[in-house]
């Protein structure tokens, strides 16, 4: 229960629904209890008047007696509609309170997930799964809804209704009270324990259901790998046993579903029977009417539900309480990356590096090593290096994604630590290795940086920029083709481009490129190079590669080994070096040459 003490603040943002909620219920009872008397007062009456009309048969009084016996039945029978249509009026307005307020409490209980979700580090989402992430946030949250709602709702009514029932049943009979309610709490532990059973298999089911919808959507992603290694009858043979297994499953779960109703049936029924029995011997005895034991069968079934609902909602608890403590578990993690000052400034974009070392802390791995470097504003530095050389890792840790684990950064001469994190990545412009693009139009990808789109020029000069603009109005929607998932309608060039465009729109200070020019040809990689370095004058950009072209035009150049500085300087010192450098310039440019003449 503990977990779901978090939510009490939600219950008492929308105590009103909750404190309405409760009042109805209330009233709503009342307009249960009164009929039941009244079904004993018109039986009593109906039994007395007909031994009476018995007397009288055949006399004048007898059509008398009857028409105001028929009047006094009439007017009990619109007396029990109209509570009946009060009380389905009042139940309306319980769902309209409780339930309305767990879909609220659900709306705000998501939306404070995915904002915490958005302040997590990088490291937390390489940590957990996307699909565990989904889940926390949907399953999770539909789970602490049923707590919310429902549970709470039939909680609330059997609190209310138990007492009044039950207190009245003993004011008008004890004995036969206890004996109606002795099949009630086997009712409830039995629905209780097929409940969790059903609980337990409908999770096995779902997880068996989640693995079948990944196993297929991999399928379809890799369709062309499938095809092309002739797999489509293995794939079909997997699919095969993994909907086999469902099936299975929904089975068992079917034959607990089949037992559920019988017994709740059978033991209603054996209450019924003992409320008869016993409140037969009691009209024999002479001790009550026979409106009793009509009066008592109908406050039987008036406690089943709850009672019922009493072992469902215990579980609807249980249940939203280990989702609510998975929900805890991530709305507790902090991020420890956070800003000293939150200075929010305009940068001029200049970085030094010092004695800059990182340590990735999941894997252990040590991906920089004393790295230290200076870029003035307005420079441009390459990182060239081998894979896993650390190239990456000095984008993530200027964009603030992680903190170093010794050395310093600083921006303008200030520690990178001093400014507001989302102030500064507003003045970065990164284009990350792996390029991912949104199921929306181009114009949309582009202007992802700048909010709001209001200028459609800033648009497509940034795609004349990345150097795709030609490319873009081709399409037959030009700007306004949208792209699918991950942007499949693109080649690997146009989506690299796509995102170059995306980070210069926002006109940045900084321009960071992660080795996106990989999937170009070195003409368009110089083509876009040359076009940027008009629009990033005073502008800093740093461009990781791992190809000499990309790196010849920078003012400096860094050559990463193993997390090390192995080389610095611009491209004619290093090449006068004859180092690494030098090497690497040789063998690609060479390459390059024996493309061309094939
Ligand atoms: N999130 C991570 N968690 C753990 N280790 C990581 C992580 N990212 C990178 N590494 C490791 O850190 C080292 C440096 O990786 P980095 O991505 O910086 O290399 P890179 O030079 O950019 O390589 P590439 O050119 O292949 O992209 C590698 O050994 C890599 O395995």
């Amino acid at each position: 229960m503990k977990p779901l003490w978090r939510l009490n603040k939600y219950l008492y943002r929308y105590k009103l629904y909750l404190i309405l909620g409760i009042i109805f219920t209330f009233i709503s009872n009342i307009f249960v209890i009164i009929p039941a008397q009244l079904v004993r007062i018109a039986i009593d009456y109906v039994v007395e008047s007909f031994s009476f009309y018995r007397l009288y048969e055949g006399s004048p009084f007898s059509e008398e007696a009857r028409s105001v016996f028929l009047k006094f039945i009439l007017v009990f029978g619109v007396l029990i509609l109209g509570m009946a249509l009060l009380r389905g009026f009042f139940l309306f307005l319980i769902r309209q309170t409780i339930i309305a307020m767990s879909r609220h409490i659900e709306y705000d209980l998501k939306n404070d997930i995915y904002s915490h979700y958005q302040q997590l580090p990088l490291d937390f989402y390489r940590k957990n799964s996307t699909g565990d992430l989904m889940a926390r946030i949907t399953e999770d949250v539909s789970k602490v809804r049923m707590y919310l709602g429902p549970a709470i709702m039939y909680g609330i009514n059997l609190l209310i209704l138990f007492p009044m029932v039950i207190g009245y049943m003993f004011s008008v009979n004890v004995p036969l009270t206890i004996y109606s309610l002795l099949p009630l709490p086997v009712l409830s532990l039995s629905i209780y324990v097929v409940n969790n059973m059903i609980n337990e298999r409908s999770e096995k089911i779902q997880r068996s259901l989640s693995e079948l919808s990944t196993f297929v959507q991999e399928a379809f992603s890799g369709i062309r790998v499938i095809k092309s290694f002739v797999r489509e009858t293995d794939s079909g043979r997997d699919f095969h046993k993994a909907s086999e297994d469902y099936k299975d499953k929904s089975i068992r779960l079917t034959l607990v579903q089949s037992l559920f109703y019988p017994l709740i049936l059978a033991l209603i029924g054996l209450s019924v029977i003992i409320t008869v029995y016993v409140g037969g011997i009691q009209v024999i005895e002479g001790a009550i009417g026979y409106g009793v034991i009509a009066e008592f069968i109908l406050y039987v079934n008036m406690l089943t539900w709850p009672v019922t609902s009493l072992g469902w909602v215990t579980s609807i608890v249980q249940r939203a309480a280990a989702s609510q403590t998975r929900i805890n578990e991530f709305l507790d993690e902090k991020s420890d990356i956070k800003s000293s000052e939150h200075l929010d400034t305009v940068i001029d974009g200049s970085i030094k590096v010092e004695d800059l070392t990182f340590v990735y802390p999941d894997s252990g791995i040590k991906a920089l090593d004393g790295v230290s470097f200076d870029v003035e504003a307005g420079q441009s530095l390459a990182v060239i290096g081998t894979t896993g050389s650390g190239k990456s890792t000095i984008a993530n840790l200027v964009m603030r994604m992680y903190d170093a684990t010794s050395g310093k950064i600083y921006i303008d001469g200030r520690d990178i630590k001093t400014y507001d994190i989302a102030a500064l990545r507003e003045q970065i412009g990164y284009v990350p290795q792996d390029v991912f693009l949104f199921s929306d139009s181009i114009t949309n990808n582009i202007g992802f940086g700048l909010g709001e789109i209001t200028d459609q020029t800033v648009i497509e000069q940034a795609a004349k920029d990345a150097d795709v603009y030609d490319n873009i109005i081709n399409f037959p929607h030009g700007f306004d083709t949208r792209l699918g998932e991950r942007g499949i309608t693109l080649s690997g060039g146009q989506k690299q481009r796509v995102s170059i465009a995306r980070a210069v729109a926002k006109a940045p200070k900084i321009l960071l490129l992660d080795d996106c020019l990989s999937a170009v040809d070195t003409k368009t990689e110089n083509a876009i190079l040359n076009a940027l370095k008009g629009i990033m004058e005073g502008r800093t950009s740093i461009i990781i590669s791992h190809r000499v072209s990309s790196a010849k035009l920078a003012d400096i150049i860094i050559v990463l080994d193993d997390g090390r500085i192995i080389e610095k300087g611009t491209h004619d010192a290093l090449l006068e070096r004859k180092g690494v450098y030098a090497d690497l310039y040789e063998k690609q440019t060479q390459q390059a040459k024996e493309v061309e003449e094939d």
